[in-house]
């Protein structure tokens, strides 16, 4: 009786040589075969009369086979065979290019359901190099609904056919199945048999999206077990305490009376750290919602409980900008903030990183570098880092190693709805600032195309006549780099503008730069010694300069959707009605549709689904995933609603069953999932 651990080599048909080839597809025994679900499949089960087949496109036709396949040669090495197939209402061409033993197989006479893309129109019609099934003599419904699996070179789909044939025989009897009796019958998920004979065969389209229902949801069930294990395992660790006295002179410190969003997050962030057990949260909120304050919050609790915070900015620029956010407010308790960068002279690093040694430093904000270097920190208890940092499970691990396990916060600006947030930053507990501070108006949007140049340079120069200040941004540095296509360079961009704008006062700013020169021009503008800053995409996030009320972004079409919204997100942030000018809609259709949304709406979850639905989650994502086992199935931005339930399940049912003892075949699932993606925390 063959297993499904059995390998594919000794399947009939497959020797040693498509084993190999097998193997370039992962498929090495039948059970991998199994998991190699179809990447597509072929409705053969409409049959249309040939009569009726009145466009170019693909059919599944019955006919019998009319006239004897003929070899044509029509040039050297170059094989064209044609013969007419017919049926009640009608006659076809067929032809195969180069394929002689597909022909060959065809037998005057017999019936054959015929699937392929026709092409031309009325007698010269003809389907093209089609797959065909013999007909049985009585059979109803001849065709059926075919698989289409991925394939490598020197394959084709019937030896994928075969060796999912034979997995599928094993499958009779006792098949372990990972899901729990009770779920699959509260959401009504077919059993593991059912929904991989399915996959592998389908009678209906039905069928595969049942089926393909269960196997997404048995993904994310796994995957949200073994995240909510990662969690369960953590509360075993201790972390430091911190109390939450002081929570009322930091709100009175303030600047501002903090959203209601923002101090509940501080709330759940402060509840954190007095759980004695390590925090490790996310913060997740729409651009301008305020997530520097509820980073300040956390490290005011840290030094106010006699530890050090460090907080870490994706760039030097944006380290900068916090600690003299931060300063002025940790400087009215009494805290003292420490600013260690990689441009500052060497006689300011060491008075800093003495300071971080002794603990006199009790706030340190700079870049990755904080960590990564090995600065000495006295008593580190609180880390903040960036999404970008990708600051994961390892790190995390890594840290705790360093001895003590500080509390962990990730800021996030991607606003994404919180299910998937949930899933996407794994074992992070989420805050969401769901909410935008008070006294802000809509930024004012507008796609437009080159035509309207002339009147956009003048409303750059009315804004900064009204008191205003603009960026304007462009995909490139230098011009040299893309000649052909014209892109707008910044430096080249500057130029012009001051050509135009002469009496406007231009800077540029982009990443070749000295970190020590971008950040006194990003100073000046900030103090209004310049009205315009034309820059690449150095700005993107975080940058907080409120006096900046428009936006103008150059080549609008080669930046992502929700790249877009954080570009719009540097203005709007103060009082001043903003506005922001995407150029790139007169580049065709779909720009000009993409770019309409953005006008369309200033929510920047919106604006992450609308670009999740366009550009797919993976491109979406990126490696965004922190540490996360890879889907196979599961589709991020269309089964939100599975993925929800999933979750929940896998929280009720690891309450209940904290270990999975009694659920050896899910557990094995699970650990076998997370093991495939080495990730170092879990094994
Ligand atoms: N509760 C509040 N009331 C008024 N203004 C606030 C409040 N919270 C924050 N601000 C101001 O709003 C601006 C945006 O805050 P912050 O820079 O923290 O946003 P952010 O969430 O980091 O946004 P982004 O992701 O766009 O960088 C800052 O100028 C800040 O001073």
């Amino acid at each position: 009786m063959p297993s499904v651990d059995d390998s594919i080599q000794f399947v009939k048909g497959i020797g040693p040589k498509k084993a190999k080839l097998l193997e370039k597809l992962h498929i090495r025994t039948l059970r991998d075969a199994l998991e190699t679900y179809p990447r597509d499949y072929e409705d053969r089960t409409h049959i249309t009369p040939i009569a009726e087949i009145d466009m170019e496109d693909k059919y599944a036709v019955r006919a019998v086979v009319g006239t004897e396949p003929k070899v044509n040669r029509i040039r050297k090495g170059l094989t064209l065979v044609k013969c007419t197939i017919y049926d009640e209402t009608g006659t076809l061409n067929v032809t195969y290019f180069n394929n002689p033993y597909a022909a060959a197989q065809l037998r005057v006479g017999q019936e054959y359901v015929f699937y392929g893309k026709v092409q031309g129109f009325g007698r010269g019609r003809t389907m093209v190099s089609p797959q065909s099934e013999k007909v049985a003599p009585d059979a109803d419904h001849p065709g059926r609904i075919v698989p289409v699996y991925p394939l490598t070179a020197g394959l084709t789909q019937r030896d994928l056919e075969r060796v999912t044939a034979a997995a599928l025989d094993t499958l009779t009897g006792e098949w372990p199945d990972p899901l729990p009796e009770l779920l699959r019958a509260k959401y009504r998920l077919p059993d593991a048999v059912d929904a991989l004979s399915a996959i592998h065969r389908p009678k209906t389209k039905d069928d595969v999206a049942q089926a393909r229902r269960r196997m997404v949801f048995e993904e994310l069930f796994l995957l949200c077990c073994g995240l909510q294990q990662l969690k369960e395992r953590r509360k075993a660790d201790s972390g430091i305490v911190f109390t939450s006295n002081g929570l009322d002179s930091f709100f009175e410190a303030l600047p501002f009376t903090p959203t209601g969003a923002q101090r509940r997050a501080i709330m759940e962030i402060a509840a954190d750290c007095a759980s004695g057990r390590p925090m490790n949260r996310l913060v997740q909120g729409d651009v301008g919602s305020g997530k520097t304050v509820v980073a300040a919050g956390l490290c005011a609790l840290a030094a106010q409980n006699g530890w050090q915070a460090a907080f870490m900015a994706p760039t030097e620029i944006l380290a900068a900008q916090h600690a003299e956010t931060l300063a002025p407010m940790l400087d009215k308790l009494g805290i003292s903030c420490t600013l260690l960068t990689g441009s500052m002279t060497a006689a300011q690093k060491r008075a800093a990183l003495a300071a971080i040694e002794t603990g006199a430093a009790q706030v340190v904000v700079g870049t990755h570098a904080l960590i990564q270097q090995g600065v000495q920190f006295h008593r580190l208890g609180a880390v903040i880092a960036d999404e970008q940092h990708r600051f994961g499970v390892a790190q995390r691990a890594a840290l705790s190693a360093k001895g003590g396990s500080p509390h962990v916060l990730v800021m996030s600006a991607t606003p994404i709805p919180r299910t998937l947030a949930l899933i996407m930053y794994g074992d992070l507990d989420v805050s969401v600032l769901d909410e935008i501070p008070p006294g802000r108006s809509p930024v004012e949007t507008y796609a437009v195309g080159e035509n309207m140049r002339k009147r956009i340079t003048a409303f750059i120069d009315k804004q900064v006549g009204l008191g205003g200040q603009a960026y304007v941004v462009c995909p490139l540095i230098e011009d040299s780099e893309n000649a052909e296509t014209k892109l707008k360079s910044a430096e080249q961009h500057a130029k012009d503008l001051q050509k135009l704008l002469p009496h406007r006062r231009v800077a540029v700013l982009h990443g070749r730069m000295k970190n020590a020169e971008k950040d006194q021009i990003m100073r000046d503008f900030a103090a209004q010694k310049y009205d315009i800053l034309v820059a690449t995409t150095v700005i993107e996030v975080g940058v907080d300069v409120p006096n900046a009320n428009l936006m103008v972004v150059e080549d609008a079409d080669r930046f992502g959707l929700s790249q877009l919204h954080q570009l719009r997100g540097r203005v709007g942030r103060g009082t001043r009605q903003s506005y922001c000018v995407f150029f790139g809609a007169d580049k065709g259709q779909v720009a000009r549709e993409r770019l309409r949304i953005l006008c369309r709406t200033g929510d920047g979850f919106e604006v992450a689904r609308a670009d999740l639905a366009q550009r797919g989650p993976g491109d979406f994502f990126g490696q965004r995933q922190h540490g996360l086992p890879a889907l196979h199935v599961a589709d991020l931005a269309a089964d939100l609603a599975l993925m929800q339930n999933a979750r929940e399940e896998a929280e009720a049912l690891l309450a209940a069953d904290p270990t999975l003892a009694g659920y050896p075949i899910l557990l094995d699932r699970v650990q076998r999932m997370f093991a495939e993606q080495n990730d170092e925390a879990f094994n």
